[in-house]
């Protein structure tokens, strides 16, 4: 059976072609060099640390990296030192926003149900600021992740929404990923070629 091809072909059915263009854009990362990726990771760091260093502190919200993802906690652990609070999301359950507990450098951790990094205890807070994973990501700050949906469910329950910015590499970078009635718009996102704002 054919593949649907993302880049090239419209099907009708988009879950069918966000599944390919996921797999698709995964793989891609995957397949970056780790020293490739370090230096286009250094280059995110700069334009991350650009846009929030000159912020007041507050509370920023990131993931442990896994698959090849772009590594905050470098950039986290030199914001908490400036008096920022840094958290992490965790997924309490498959179908329910996800909650969110402080992180430090100190932090013990456990792995969730997807093998994920994630505190073991720590105070739970609402962040003010997040930095949400691309797999993939459109021309209108539009992103998709991988696939729980976990982000936009979150994110629709907190009044009001955190500042979202979405943190990833050019090659997760598509016309059009399709966006569902759910999908919530980045405020910003981040690749190793700079900042591009979408509010
Ligand atoms: N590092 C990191 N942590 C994160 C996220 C992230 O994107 N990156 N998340 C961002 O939201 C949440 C976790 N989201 C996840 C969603 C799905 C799967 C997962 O394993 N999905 C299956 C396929 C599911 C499907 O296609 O229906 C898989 O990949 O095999 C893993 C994590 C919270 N933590
Ligand atoms: N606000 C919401 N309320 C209820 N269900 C939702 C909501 N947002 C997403 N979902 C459900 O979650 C599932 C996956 O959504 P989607 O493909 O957008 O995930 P994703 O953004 O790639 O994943 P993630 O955020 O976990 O990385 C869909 O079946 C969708 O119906």
């Amino acid at each position: 059976m054919a593949v649907p091809s993302p880049s090239t072909e419209h099907t009708a059915d988009s879950s069918v072609f966000r599944a390919a263009l996921r797999r698709e854009k995964l793989a891609a990362r995957m397949a970056l060099e780790e020293k490739a990726r370090l230096a286009l990771a250094a280059r995110i760091e700069a334009h991350l640390a650009q846009l929030l260093m000159p912020l007041a502190p507050q509370t920023l919200a990131f993931c442990a990296p896994v698959r090849g993802e772009f590594d905050a906690q470098p950039l986290a652990t030199l914001l908490i030192e400036r008096g920022w609070r840094a958290a992490m999301p965790i997924v309490e359950a498959p179908e329910a926003p996800m909650s969110f507990r402080t992180w430090t450098p100190a932090t013990a951790m456990s792995t969730d149900r997807h093998g994920i990094p994630v505190p073991t205890g720590g105070e739970l807070v609402t962040p003010d600021i997040v930095l949400l994973p691309l797999v993939a990501f459109d021309t209108r700050g539009f992103r998709l992740g991988y696939g729980g949906g976990y982000f936009d469910r979150t994110l629709a329950t907190l009044v009001p929404r955190p500042f979202s910015i979405g943190v990833g590499f050019e090659l997760a970078r598509v016309a059009d990923i399709r966006p569902q009635a759910h999908d919530l718009r980045l405020d910003v996102v981040i690749t190793e070629t700079g900042i591009v704002r979408h509010t």
